[in-house]
């Protein structure tokens, strides 16, 4: 699977400190799994983490989940040694958090060759800087950080977020333009389903890839919104014959279900029948 076929519709957060969840992330059905050593652990556990990280890491069983190992940032006194302590790991990126312009992309880069790096986008000078950031040509991925955004916005988010809406856009729009993969922040409140459900559905239909999770308990909702339904399958099936029986006789305009599908409309069928063939493979 190539990265930008590969399904990342959950990504799971796991305190880097936290063995049993290390270990009981191996039998979750997460997409891409962020093994942390920044803010979900506490400084006086930094160095126990990165050592139990690695050695985790090295016992491997994670199968075909996606491994993001998110460091601290450079302006700490953990971010270097997070990088080195990584260095060989069986990782697929690592994740620098708070990034403010393509410059904190290009220090992690000089340290580490050949990883890809994803990008925090948690601040209003990231987001500002949104588009050279998505452009870093080391650049896999872009995690919104809604709470770090929230925090130095000083809003309060009401239900749809509308108060974040411009962020989360912009940041999307800066992913899209460089084919970098992109995913919604957290839903702070890991018990409330139809919260849950509902924001999984706006990330969706914003265009995010998938959202990052806090508790296992958000993997099942968030894998069945973000992958296409029976009926987004079944539409695109028939948008393709459509098009193809229209094409075969020297047209370039079919209609289904009373709407319009032109060449354009089957780029985007192929590519969800597509989404959806690597979801029915990744989950055997
Ligand atoms: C939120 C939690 C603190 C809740 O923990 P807990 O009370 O232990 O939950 P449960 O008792 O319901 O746990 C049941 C079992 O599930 C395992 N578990 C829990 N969480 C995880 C997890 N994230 N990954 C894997 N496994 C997990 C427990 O070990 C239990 O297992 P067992 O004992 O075998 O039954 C906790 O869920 C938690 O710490 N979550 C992660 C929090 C985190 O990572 N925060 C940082 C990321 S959010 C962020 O920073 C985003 C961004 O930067 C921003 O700015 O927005
Ligand atoms: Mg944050």
């Amino acid at each position: 699977m190539t990265q930008s076929t590969r399904p990342v519709r959950s990504v799971l957060y796991i305190p880097g400190s936290k063995e049993r969840a290390l270990d009981k992330a191996r039998g979750l059905a997460a997409d891409a799994i962020i093994f942390d050593l920044e803010d979900a652990v506490t400084p006086d556990a930094k160095d126990a983490a990165r050592a139990t990280l690695r050695a985790e890491l090295d016992k491997g069983g994670y199968g075909e989940r996606m491994k993001i190992v998110r460091i601290n940032g450079f302006d700490t006194v953990w971010g270097r040694q997070d990088v080195e302590a990584m260095d060989g790991a069986d990782i697929d990126a690592l994740l620098l958090p708070k990034v403010n312009s393509a410059y904190d992309l290009e220090t992690l880069a000089q340290m580490i060759p050949d990883v890809p790096l994803w990008a925090m986008m948690e601040t209003p000078e990231g987001v500002l800087n949104a588009r050279e950031i998505a452009g870093h040509p080391r650049l896999a991925g872009i995690v919104m950080g809604t709470n770090d955004l929230v925090k130095e916005l000083g809003c309060r988010v009401s239900a749809g977020r509308p108060e974040i809406q411009t962020a989360l856009q912009m940041s999307l729009i800066a992913a899209r333009s460089a084919g970098a993969c992109i995913v919604d922040g957290v839903y702070n409140a890991f018990k409330d389903d139809d919260g849950l459900r509902f924001e999984c559905g706006q990330g969706r239909d914003l265009g995010f890839d998938g959202k990052t999770l806090i508790h296992p308990a958000q993997i099942d909702i968030t894998n069945e919104v973000f992958a296409p339904s029976k009926a987004d399958i079944d539409l695109a099936r028939r948008q393709i014959e459509a098009f193809d029986a229209v094409e075969a006789s020297g047209q370039g305009v079919a209609v289904v279900d009373g709407k319009i599908v032109e060449n354009l409309h089957i780029v985007t069928a192929k590519a969800l029948l597509a989404k959806a063939e690597a979801i029915a493979n990744l989950e055997g």
